[in-house]
C-alpha cells in the first residue's frame, strides 16, 4: 500500500456517501431491466445518508480525517510513515480545531494545541490511566499487578475520580446514612495510582527533591566528564574524536542512574549503559503491542535491560533494612539520598509496589520505566542544546558569558572550580530561550486523555469514554503563534522567547538594556511536558539536569573544528535534523553526530 497515496485531508460525508450513490447507480442502471431493484438501491442509502448526515449534524459531531480505507489506512500510515500522518492531522487541524480520526480499531478526537486543548483535555475528568497502563504492560508487569492497577479506576488525584468505584460505594454508604470521608470509602491501601501520584509529586516535583537531585547530579556528571576526558599531557591535552551525543549519552546516563538509582545498579551490571540505550530504541513498538515474534530484537532487548534491574534489586533489596524502612520518611525527607536504593524516588518506587503486593517479576519493570523516564528524553534534548551552541560561535560566547553569572564561588585554597548555583541557572534568560526552542523543535508527543465524563471543546460535545490526542507538533509550528517576520516557526531562534527590557541602576540611575525570559499569551500553545494531573512529573528534574551538563559542557571545555558525521561514520554536508524514527516518541533522537577535537580547561 502507498500510504502516500492519503492526500486528503477533511472527508465531508456527503461526498463519501454521493461516490457510494454513483457507483451503485452505475451498476443498476447496466442492468436496467429491474426499475424497482433500481430505486431500491438508490433510495435505500439516501436513507442511510439521511440519519447519517442528521445524526452527524444533532450530535454536532466534528469532521473526521480522511481514509482511502476505512479502518486500515490511517494505522498502515501511522505505523509505516508517522511523519506524513502526523503532517495530515497538523493540515487538518489548521483547519479545524477538534478532528475525528480512526486510527484502526480506535476512535480517536484529535485536538489542536492552544486554549482548545489546556481547558478541556488537561481537566481533571480527562485521564491517561490507560495508557500508562499499556506502557506498564509493555514494560513486562505482571499480569496480576496489572490488574491491581486496572481494579483502580479512582484516578491520581486527591478525591477519587466522578464515576469511579470508589464514588460509586461513597454515594451507597451516603445514601444509607452513613459517613462518606474525603477520600470517598475506597481505602488508600487500595487507590495504587493516587499513591503513585503522590510518590511522584514529593519526590520528583517539590522544591526540595529538584535541589537534591541537581546537587548529587552535578557531583557525579562532573566525576563522569572527568572520566572520559583523560588524555595524555603530550598532546596539550586535547582529545579527538570526540561524538558529542555518545558522550552525553554514556556520561549522563550514568550521573542520572548514580543520582536516582544509587551506585549499585552500575556496579552490579558491567554494560548497563549500553543496555538500556538498546532497550530505549525499541520502547515505542513494544508499547504499539506488536506482536513478540515479529517484534524479537526489542523483546531481547528488553528482557536484558529488565534483567540488569531485576538484578540491582534484588542486591538493594538484600542489602537494605526494610525494618527500618518502615519508618522512612519518603514524602517528608525527598532530597534523602543512601548508598543502597539512592534515591528517596527510588525507595519510594520500592515501597510503593511491595507496598501494593507487587511480584518479583514486576520489580524489572518498575525500574526499567523509570529510568526510561529519566534518561529518554532528557539527554537528547541537552545534545540538541549543546549542538545549537556549538554551531554557533557567537550564540556559544553569549551564552558562556551567562552562565558565568550562575557560577559558584572558587575553592578560596586553590581556586578551582566548584560547580554551578542550579536555581540561577534555571533562571538565565537566554538559556531558557535556547531550552524552550529546543523543547519546541525536538519534542513531539501525541498527548493522549480518555475523558470519564462528556467535556465540551470548541464548541462540540466529546462524549464520554472518548480518546482525545493532542500532538504538541501543532501548537509547537504555529506559525501564527510563534513565527517573526525574520524567523519563522520552523526554524531555530535562539533569541525567540526574550525580549530587552531598559533597567535603571539604582546606585548610578544609568539606564541599560537586559534580557528577560517570556511565554506570555503563548504558553497555551506550548505543551511539551503535556499538562493537568497527568503532566510529566520529571519537568523539575529535567531543567536543572539538561542546564548543569550544557553549562558544564560548554564552559569547561575548549571545542574545536565541528564535523557532521551520517550515522555510518562518513562525514555530512549537513547538520542534524530530527530522526524520523523518533517522530512522536516524546524527544527526537538527532540523526547526525557532531565530532569534535575538545580539551578540559577548568
Ligand atoms: C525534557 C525531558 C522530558 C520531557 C520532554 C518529558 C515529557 C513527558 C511527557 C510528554 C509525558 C506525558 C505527559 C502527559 O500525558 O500529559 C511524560 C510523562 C512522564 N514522565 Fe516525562 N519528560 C521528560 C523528563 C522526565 C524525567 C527526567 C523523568 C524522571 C523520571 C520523567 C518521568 C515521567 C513519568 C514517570 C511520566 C508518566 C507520568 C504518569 O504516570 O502519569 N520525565 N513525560
Amino acid at each position: 500500500m502507498n500510504s502516500t497515496h492519503q492526500t486528503g485531508v477533511l472527508s465531508a460525508p456527503p461526498s463519501h456517501t454521493q461516490l457510494i450513490i454513483e457507483k451503485m447507480t452505475a451498476v443498476a442502471t447496466a442492468s436496467q431491466s429491474n426499475l424497482a431493484l433500481t430505486t431500491l438501491l438508490v433510495t435505500l442509502p439516501l436513507v442511510a445518508v439521511f440519519f447519517f448526515v442528521k445524526q452527524d449534524r444533532d450530535a454536532k459531531r466534528p469532521p473526521r480525517l480522511d481514509e482511502t480505507i476505512p479502518f486500515v489506512s490511517n494505522l498502515w500510515q501511522f505505523l509505516t510513515n508517522k511523519r506524513l500522518f502526523i503532517t495530515r492531522a497538523r493540515t487538518a487541524l489548521a483547519l479545524h480545531p477538534i478532528i475525528r480520526c480512526r486510527l484502526g480499531p480506535l476512535d480517536l478526537y484529535l485536538v489542536r494545541g492552544g486554549p482548545h486543548a489546556t481547558s478541556s483535555m488537561f481537566r481533571a475528568t480527562c485521564h491517561s490511566d490507560p495508557w500508562i497502563l499499556r506502557i506498564m504492560q509493555s514494560a513486562g508487569y505482571a499480569p496480576a499487578d496489572l490488574e491491581k492497577l486496572r481494579r483502580d479506576d479512582t484516578g491520581s488525584g486527591t478525591v477519587p475520580r466522578t464515576g469511579s468505584v470508589a464514588a460509586a460505594k461513597a454515594a451507597k454508604v451516603a445514601l444509607a446514612g452513613g459517613e462518606v470521608g474525603g477520600n470517598g470509602t475506597m481505602g488508600l491501601d487500595e487507590r495504587v495510582w493516587y499513591a503513585l501520584h503522590r510518590l511522584y509529586d514529593a519526590t520528583m516535583v517539590g522544591t526540595k527533591a529538584v535541589d537534591g537531585f541537581a546537587g548529587l547530579f552535578q557531583q557525579f556528571f562532573d566525576e563522569e566528564l572527568i572520566a572520559a576526558s583523560s588524555s595524555s599531557p603530550s598532546n596539550g591535552g586535547w582529545i579527538s574524536n570526540v561524538h558529542i551525543y555518545d558522550t552525553l549519552k554514556r556520561t549522563m546516563t550514568a550521573a542520572a542512574t548514580r543520582t536516582t538509582l544509587g551506585p549499585l545498579a552500575l556496579d552490579v551490571n558491567p554494560g548497563f549503559v549500553d543496555a538500556f540505550w538498546s532497550y530505549e530504541k525499541h520502547v515505542e513498538t513494544l508499547a504499539f503491542g506488536v506482536p513478540d515474534w515479529l517484534n524479537r530484537p526489542a523483546v531481547q532487548a528488553r528482557a536484558k535491560f529488565t534483567e540488569m534491574c531485576q538484578r540491582w534489586y534484588e542486591s538493594a533489596d538484600a542489602q537494605f533494612d526494610w525494618d527500618a524502612a518502615e519508618t522512612d520518611p519518603v514524602l517528608a525527607e525527598p532530597d534523602s539520598w543512601e548508598p543502597v536504593f539512592g534515591s528517596a524516588l527510588s525507595r519510594g518506587l520500592a515501597k510503593w509496589a511491595r507496598g501494593f503486593g507487587f511480584g518479583a517479576e514486576s520489580m524489572g519493570p518498575v525500574f526499567i520505566l523509570l529510568l526510561f523516564g529519566l534518561h529518554a528524553n532528557t539527554i537528547p534534548v541537552c545534545t540538541w542544546l549543546v549542538m545549537e551552541l556549538i554551531k554557533d560561535p557567537e550564540l556559544l560566547r553569549a551564552v558562556k558569558e551567562e552562565i558565568a553569572t550562575a557560577e559558584l564561588p572558587r575553592d578560596d585554597q586553590d581556586g578551582s572550580f566548584k560547580g554551578y548555583d542550579h536555581r540561577k541557572l534555571a533562571a538565565l534568560p537566554l538559556l531558557q530561550s535556547i531550552y524552550t526552542e529546543v523543547l519546541r523543535l525536538h519534542v513531539g508527543v501525541l498527548i493522549t486523555r480518555t475523558c470519564a465524563e462528556p467535556i465540551k471543546v470548541a464548541g462540540y460535545t466529546v462524549p464520554k469514554g472518548s480518546i482525545l490526542q493532542a500532538p504538541t507538533e501543532v501548537g509547537h509550528l504555529d506559525e501564527a503563534v510563534w513565527s517573526t517576520a525574520e524567523h519563522p516557526a520552523s526554524e531555530f531562534w535562539a533569541y525567540r522567547h526574550v525580549k530587552e527590557k531598559r533597567v535603571k541602576d539604582e546606585v548610578t540611575g544609568q539606564a541599560s538594556t537586559k534580557l528577560e525570559f517570556s511565554l506570555a499569551g503563548r504558553s497555551a500553545s506550548f505543551f511539551p511536558f503535556g499538562g493537568g494531573i497527568g503532566m510529566c512529573p520529571g519537568r523539575n528534574i529535567a531543567k536543572p539536569e539538561v542546564f548543569l551538563a550544557a553549562a558544564m559542557v560548554v564552559s569547561r571545555f575548549e571545542i574545536e573544528e565541528p564535523t557532521w558525521l551520517k550515522p555510518d561514520g562518513s562525514v555530512s554536508d549537513r547538520a542534524a535534523q530530527n530522526d524520523v524514527n523518533y517522530a512522536n516518541s516524546v524527544a527526537a533522537a538527532p540523526d547526525r553526530e557532531l565530532k569534535v577535537r575538545w580539551r578540559m580547561v577548568r
